[in-house]
């Protein structure tokens, strides 16, 4: 079974063609740096509207199968950002971590990282996972931050191939010199 990702560029300007959707490109990108093991990615470029963002979720992990979503955009305090409401509205439970630890990375970049909502929650057989909508900030959130080669703040993908295992996903190999994927000694699978 190869992991199933799921990937949903959220921005009203990129879904109307008013400027080029980064988001969906710089998850790609970043992903296929990081990742060793066999993946395969569905991509959504839509409007931030709470109904189409639940439906747009709902539609990857129970008719797609996907195991991992990943969100770009939509987390800020503006009245059309609504991606955590969505996330939340369709969460069988709330991961608080990959929030908070979120936000404590984004502040080593801006100070308004304060100011991004996003959520981490498990639907079903999925993660699903906010990231703020700036390009720059994915790379950021997944990886985090290393200072002279010595990783100083631990990016959230670090954590996810171990969330993955326990929800039953497939076993995903990550480049170290990318992220270095943690899981407790028993759950570390000899290198085929
Ligand atoms: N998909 C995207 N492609 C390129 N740049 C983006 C994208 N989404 C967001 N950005 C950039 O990051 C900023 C913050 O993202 P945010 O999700 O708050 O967008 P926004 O200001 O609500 O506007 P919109 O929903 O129209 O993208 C945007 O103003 C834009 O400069
Ligand atoms: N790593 C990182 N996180 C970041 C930012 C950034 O530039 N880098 N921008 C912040 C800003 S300005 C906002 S308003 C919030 C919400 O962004 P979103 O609405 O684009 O999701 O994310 C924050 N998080």
């Amino acid at each position: 079974m190869s992991l199933k990702i799921g990937l949903v560029s959220i921005s009203d300007r990129a879904s109307q063609g008013v400027y080029e959707d980064k988001g969906i490109p710089a998850l790609v990108d970043w992903l296929s740096l990081c990742i060793r093991s066999p993946f395969e990615t569905t991509t959504r470029l839509i409007p931030d509207e709470q109904a189409i963002i639940e439906a747009t979720l709902c539609e990857l992990v129970d008719e797609q199968g996907c195991h991992l979503v990943l969100t770009t955009g939509g987390t800020g305090p503006a009245l059309r950002d609504v991606t955590p409401e969505a996330t939340l509205a369709v969460a069988d439970r709330v991961m608080p971590g990959f929030g908070e630890q979120m936000r404590q990375i984004s502040l080593k970049f801006v100070p308004t990282a304060i100011l991004s909502r996003q959520v981490g929650v498990i639907r079903k057989q999925s993660l699903i996972l906010n990231l703020p909508g700036q390009p720059k900030a994915i790379r950021e959130t997944l990886e985090g931050l290393r200072e002279d080669g010595v990783v100083t703040v631990p990016g959230i993908f670090a954590a996810v191939p171990y969330c993955l295992d326990l929800i039953g996903a497939p076993y995903v190999e990550t480049r170290e010199e990318v992220v270095k994927a943690f899981r407790p000694k028993s759950a570390i699978k000899p290198v085929a």
